[in-house]
């Protein structure tokens, strides 16, 4: 990969500014993205989906910005697949035929969509059911399905906002070990609240908060923050953490205000640090 997000001002219909010179990288596979309600992640995801665009500044995959046109637009839309909130299957349509036409929207061939529809079904555990209508999917078959859509044209970066909201214990295990096998061939970028299976799931994580990245590194530094690191109320960047590959600190978090993370470096990963403690200290709001 590289997704980037450069400079970006969005905001929507008569709201406030909700992203102002907003700058990311995210070069990781298997990243999640987390903050609370409101915090701008499901935003984030259109505009890195070309659903939305930037009022200032740009996004790019591997270099191809989809607002430069010349076939810019559909060479990025075929990269990078978008997997919403709520998948809605298209009326009358089998489960196979809805693959088959995500593949055909995106300017694959009838015949070529229809065979990848159903290698991409297969990949999902979904092969015998393809002959049943959408409709009568569960919540958790209706996002392998969506995932089986975003396979069959070959996206290089699939995009889930929320894919295991609503679903219980087994079909949440099923789809993390879905997407632990998927990330091996494309990359994920998952928004989810969920952070139980973080560690196994994802190799990086970005926080975001009021429109605003608040951390973003890897896993364990993440959890390093659960267990005494920097982040949450920090009156400026978190030391001692090192940089990632292109040499910006790893939990760049530009903090609100002095609190308990002030200053301070990255504590032993002792234990077992809870995802949940290093998220709660990381939108910590200043009071
Ligand atoms: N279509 C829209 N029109 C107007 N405002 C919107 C729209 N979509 C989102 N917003 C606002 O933009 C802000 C960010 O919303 P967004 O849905 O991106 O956050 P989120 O982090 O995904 O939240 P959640 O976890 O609740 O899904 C919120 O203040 C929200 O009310």
């Amino acid at each position: 990969m590289a997704l980037e997000f450069h400079r970006i001002d969005f905001h929507h219909s008569r709201k406030a500014s909700l992203f102002t010179g907003l700058d990311l990288r995210i070069d990781n596979p298997a990243t999640v993205l987390l903050g609370p309600n409101g915090a701008g992640k499901s935003t984030l995801l259109a505009l890195a989906a070309s659903q939305l665009s930037p009022h200032r500044g740009s996004v790019d995959w591997r270099g191809v910005n989809p607002a430069t046109g010349g076939g810019d637009r559909a060479a990025y839309r075929r990269a990078v697949a978008w997997l919403p909130q709520q998948i809605t299957p298209v009326p009358g349509l089998t489960v196979r035929e809805q693959v088959a036409y995500c593949g055909w929207l995106k300017g694959m061939s009838r015949t070529a969509a229809w065979r990848a529809s159903a290698v991409a079904l297969a990949r999902v555990g979904l092969g015998e059911l393809a002959d049943r209508p959408g409709h009568q999917l569960s919540g958790g078959q209706l996002r392998r399905m969506g995932i089986a859509g975003c396979l069959a044209h070959h996206s290089e970066l699939i995009l889930m906002d929320e894919p295991t909201a609503g679903l219980d214990p087994t079909q949440r295990a099923v789809f993390r070990s879905l997407v632990e096998e998927l990330a091996s061939e494309v990359s994920v970028i998952v928004a989810t609240h969920q952070t139980e299976d973080l560690a196994e799931m994802y190799r990086h994580v970005v926080v975001l908060d009021r429109g605003q990245v608040r951390f973003q590194g890897t896993t364990e530094e993440f959890h390093a923050v659960a267990a005494g690191g920097g982040g949450a109320g920090g009156t400026g960047r978190t030391e001692g953490t090192g940089t990632d590959r292109h040499g910006r600190p790893a939990t760049a978090v530009p903090g609100p205000g002095p609190g308990p993370g002030a200053g301070a470096g990255p504590g032993p990963v002792s234990g077992v640090p809870s995802a949940e403690a290093a998220y709660a200290r990381l939108i910590e709001r200043e009071t």
